[in-house]
């Protein structure tokens, strides 16, 4: 039988560690695994749950096999590649946590850990603050992202940065089509060796993506890139998700009134830790400055979500390059404030664990849509909720009961 991946983490993520030293020194009670360690025991055929005077010995069973050769010289060759900034590793490894192949899966979340591990390293040596700035962009289709971060990334690569850019596109979750993927965007960041554009998987579900958008951002600050910028449209909930994912949230607005405004949701202003009024040039320049001092007056009636840093509404042009010195200088001096209250590095520690519960929230309902006795009643109970004939508060009983029975 494979392994699970937390049980190839000894062998590849802590190859010093015996199964011992690690149930003794990470958890509070010796012998005792921590509990989603026993429920995921106790899904695998064959394995009850462990009592606790037992784990050690069922754990040394479970962690006994290691990575097949061609694992490991996968594996090895993955990591190497990567924290030595081969961009086709990068790539190569993206690749593998999008995976839906099981094993591979497994294996993406071994690499994964070794890289945390690695920026861990890092980051200590950095004095415990993040290498990386991630920077999540988002706005209204059309609002001009994408011309921004080619003109943003070009400043920023000249500069002697090296930026990845991560495309989340909601789109791609429910209808298969993709806002941000189709179009040839960004042209001459992509061909710029200090940058790496990644598009975002197109199918799967929104949870899907950003679990893999995470690990992608964990996979390119191994790879060097110290500014992230991860992108998403207005569209769906991405924006909520890219704002749990990032140090910085920018939103940027275009200069236009009504409609085209209607797309930006109030939840997301009250999220945004910079305001981007787009497309300042020629005739856009007196809306973008009237849109500017309207959003200054309304930020001012929301309540301040860091002790550190007010929301600031500046204005920029991608096509005369205008502002966008500017607005790249509020990112640092956003950064450097939040860094300088530790409010940055609590931002992060408060994400992990946003990230573990969405996660959970993902499995579960997988685990949940799956079980046998659910998928049995579940088209009926569908059908009567539809009618009317049973209520949709019964018919969730009836399936929760269905998939809690033994
Ligand atoms: N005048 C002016 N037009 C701009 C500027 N930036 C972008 N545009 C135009 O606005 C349109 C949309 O720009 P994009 O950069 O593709 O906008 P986007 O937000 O990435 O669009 P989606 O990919 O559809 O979400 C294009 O026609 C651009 O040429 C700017 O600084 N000034």
């Amino acid at each position: 039988m494979r392994r699970p991946a937390f049980c190839l983490l000894r062998h590849f993520a802590f190859p010093s560690l015996s199964v011992h030293k690690v149930t003794r020194t990470c958890y509070p009670h010796p012998g005792v695994l921590p509990a989603p360690l026993l429920c995921y025991k106790s899904s695998i055929p064959g394995h009850s749950c462990p009592h606790r005077r037992t784990v050690s010995s069922t754990a040394d069973r479970h962690y006994t096999q290691e990575l097949s050769g061609p694992e490991q010289r996968l594996l090895n060759r993955l990591f190497d590649g990567l924290v030595s900034g081969q961009r086709a590793s990068l790539a190569e490894s993206i690749t593998l946590v999008e995976t839906q192949h099981s094993r591979k899966k497994e294996l993406a979340q071994v690499l994964l850990q070794r890289v945390l591990a690695y920026s861990r390293t890092q980051e200590s040596c950095n004095g415990g603050r993040p290498v990386a700035f991630r920077v999540g962009l988002s706005g209204p289709p059309g609002a001009g992202k994408s011309s921004f971060i080619e003109v943003v990334g070009k400043m920023l690569t000249g500069r002697g940065h090296k930026v990845a850019v991560l495309a989340v596109d909601p789109s791609s979750c429910t209808t298969g089509g993709s806002l941000l993927g189709d179009k040839t965007r960004m042209t001459e960041l992509s061909r710029d060796m200090n940058a790496f554009i990644r598009p975002s998987p197109t199918s799967g579900t929104l949870g899907g993506v950003t679990r893999t958008t995470n690990e992608a951002i964990v996979l390119c600050e191994g790879a060097g890139y110290d500014v992230i910028l991860v992108e998403t449209v207005g569209v769906g909930q991405s924006e909520f998700a890219v704002a749990d994912m990032v140090d910085m949230f920018v939103l940027l607005i275009p200069p236009a009134g009504g409609d085209e405004l209607q797309g930006i949701k109030r939840g997301i202003i009250e999220r945004a830790d910079l305001v981007v009024v787009t497309k300042s040039d020629g005739d856009l320049v007196v809306p973008a400055r009237r849109i500017q001092t309207d959003y200054t007056s309304a930020l001012k009636l929301l309540r301040r979500r860091t002790k550190s840093w007010n929301t600031k509404v500046v204005h920029a042009s991608s096509y005369t390059s205008e502002g966008i010195p500017e607005v790249w200088a509020k990112m640092e001096s956003y950064r450097h404030a939040m860094l300088s209250s530790g409010e940055l590095q609590d931002r992060r520690r408060a994400q992990q664990k946003v990230w573990m519960w969405t996660l959970i929230q993902e499995n579960v309902l997988c685990h949940f849509q799956n079980h046998p006795k659910v998928k049995e009643a579940l088209p009926d109970l569908e059908e009567k909720v539809t009618r009317g004939v049973v209520s949709p508060g019964l018919a969730a009983d009836l399936l929760l009961k269905a998939f809690s029975a033994q």
